[in-house]
């Protein structure tokens, strides 16, 4: 039996990142999780781009996946619930578009965009007791970058 696991032959990847500013009190500190992440594998070189919120990161990302040549990209943001469903359509049509360009590119995305009830529960989300989403969902890329060399 032969296994490949994702760990860890990220040498010199190219990282592009696509950040919601909606929320910034949050999304900065995703960004912040993500980047030392991505610095302990000595990759510095990461280009962020923003977005004004969730509902754009799609976007972004296809005219990345058009125009630049990454190993992998990673998307941030935070949806936080208000009094209406525009919180409902929000999440599931970001969450089915990250995953469609996800499986129409021939390089990894990964979601680290934070859907929560309220303020509190994102900010535990973003490096206070429940971890830093940012930080996981980086791990999660050099993962996939990392399996996908050792396939090509
Ligand atoms: N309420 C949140 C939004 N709303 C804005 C949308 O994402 C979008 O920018 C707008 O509808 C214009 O197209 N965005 C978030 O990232 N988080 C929210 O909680
Ligand atoms: C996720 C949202 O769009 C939400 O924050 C908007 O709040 P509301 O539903 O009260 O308009």
């Amino acid at each position: 039996m032969k296994e490949f696991t994702g760990k860890f032959n990220v040498q010199s990847a190219e990282i592009g990142i696509v950040v919601a500013d909606f929320n910034e009190t949050v999304t900065k500190q995703l960004v912040q999780g993500a980047t030392e992440m991505l610095a302990k594998f000595d990759l510095e070189n990461v280009d962020v781009y923003h977005v004004p919120g969730a509902f754009e990161i799609p976007f972004m990302t296809k005219q990345l996946l058009a125009k630049k040549e990454y190993d992998g990209i990673l998307t941030l943001g935070a949806v936080i619930k208000g009094e209406t469903d525009h919180y409902d359509l929000i999440c599931q049509n970001v969450a089915s578009g990250v995953m469609n360009l996800n499986l129409t590119s021939n390089i990894p995305i990964t979601f680290g965009i934070l859907t929560t009830d309220n303020i509190e529960q994102a900010m535990q989300r973003a490096g206070l007791k429940v971890g830093n989403e940012g930080a996981i969902t980086a791990q999660s890329l050099l993962e996939m970058i990392s399996l996908s060399r050792q396939i090509n």
